[in-house]
C-alpha cells in the first residue's frame, strides 16, 4: 500500500482552514498530522514530519511561514493573500537553494474562479473598455482580493500595447473609479451577506460581456486545494496559480 501523504494545516481555526482540515481528513491518500493556529510553534511541523503545508493565515504572517516551510524541505500550498511580485521573488531566492521543494500560491482554489479568470484574459484585447468588481464578506482584511489583483494582471498582461480604455472622467471623488491595478480599474464591495464574488465586466460600441463567478462557500475552494496538495510535490520552484497545474489550453 503507498503511503499517506502527510498534511498539515497551518490557519486551522479560521474560515478556509477548518474547511481545509476537513477536506484533508476525508480524503484517503492524505493524512492530517497537524492543525496548527496562530499560538502553536512552526517546529510543530518538523515534529509530526510534515510533507505539505497547508497556508491559510492572514498576509503579514504568510511569507514568514512559508520560508519556514520551504528552509525545512516542506512544500507548501497557500491561499493567503498580499503575494506580491516583490514576496514571490524573494521567494523564487529561496527556492532556488532548496531545489526539490514546491510552492503553489493560489489566489483562488475555486475552479470556476481559475476559468473566469483565463477566459477574462483571453476576451481582453478584444473589448475597448474593462472593469473588475469584486464583492465579498465584510470580515475579509485585504481589497481588492488577491484574485481581483491577478485577473487584473492577466488582462493588462493580454491588452498590451492596445490603446487604454475610454474614460473622459476629468472630475472624482477619491476612489470613485476604484484603484488602478496595472491600468485596469478594480471596484471592491464589502457587503454583511456576501461571500467570494467577482464580475469582470467588459464593453465596445453596442456589446457588454460579463464574466461573474460566485463561491458561496468554504466548500467551492476545497476541490483546488487537494489538486495542489497532490501536485506540489512533483512541481519544485514557485508556481503562482492554481491555472498552473491545470490543462487550461
Ligand atoms: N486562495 C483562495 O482560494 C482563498 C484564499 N483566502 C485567503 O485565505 C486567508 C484566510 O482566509 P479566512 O480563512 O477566510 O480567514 P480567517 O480570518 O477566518 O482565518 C485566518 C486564521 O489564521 C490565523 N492566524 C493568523 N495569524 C497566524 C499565524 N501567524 N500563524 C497561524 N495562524 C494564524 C487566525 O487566528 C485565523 O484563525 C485570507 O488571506 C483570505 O483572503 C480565502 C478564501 C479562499
Ligand atoms: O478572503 C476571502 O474570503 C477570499 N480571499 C481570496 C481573494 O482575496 O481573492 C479568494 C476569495 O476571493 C475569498
Amino acid at each position: 500500500m503507498t503511503e499517506k501523504l502527510r498534511v498539515a494545516v497551518l490557519g486551522a481555526g479560521g474560515r478556509m482552514g477548518q474547511a481545509a482540515v476537513q477536506a484533508v481528513e476525508k480524503a484517503e491518500d492524505l493524512e492530517l498530522v497537524a492543525a496548527l493556529g496562530r499560538t502553536d510553534p512552526l517546529e510543530r511541523l518538523l515534529e509530526t514530519e510534515a510533507q505539505v503545508l497547508i497556508e491559510l493565515t492572514v498576509p503579514d504572517s504568510s511569507e514568514a511561514n512559508v520560508r519556514f516551510a520551504v528552509e525545512h524541505g516542506i512544500h507548501a500550498v497557500v491561499g493567503t493573500t498580499g503575494w506580491g511580485s516583490a514576496k514571490q521573488d524573494s521567494l523564487r531566492a529561496l527556492l532556488a537553494e532548496h531545489p526539490e521543494v514546491g510552492v503553489l500560491i493560489a489566489p483562488n482554489f475555486a475552479l470556476g474562479s481559475v476559468l473566469a479568470s483565463s477566459f477574462a484574459a483571453k476576451a481582453a484585447k478584444y473589448f475597448d473598455s474593462v472593469e473588475i468588481i469584486e464583492l465579498h464578506h465584510p470580515h475579509k482584511v485585504d481589497a481588492p482580493s488577491g484574485t481581483a489583483l491577478r485577473t487584473a494582471q492577466l488582462i493588462a498582461q493580454a491588452r498590451k500595447g492596445l490603446p487604454a480604455a475610454p474614460d473622459s472622467t476629468e472630475k472624482a471623488l477619491d476612489g470613485a473609479r476604484g484603484a488602478s491595478v496595472d491600468g485596469v480599474p478594480v471596484h471592491s464591495v464589502r457587503l454583511a451577506g456576501l461571500y467570494a464574488h467577482q464580475e469582470v465586466l467588459f464593453g465596445s460600441e453596442g456589446e457588454q460581456l460579463s464574466l461573474r463567478h460566485d463561491s458561496f462557500g468554504q466548500a467551492s475552494f476545497m476541490p483546488g486545494v487537494l489538486i495542489g496538495v497532490r501536485t506540489v510535490t512533483s512541481r519544485p520552484g514557485l508556481t503562482f496559480g492554481l491555472d498552473g497545474y491545470l490543462d487550461l489550453d
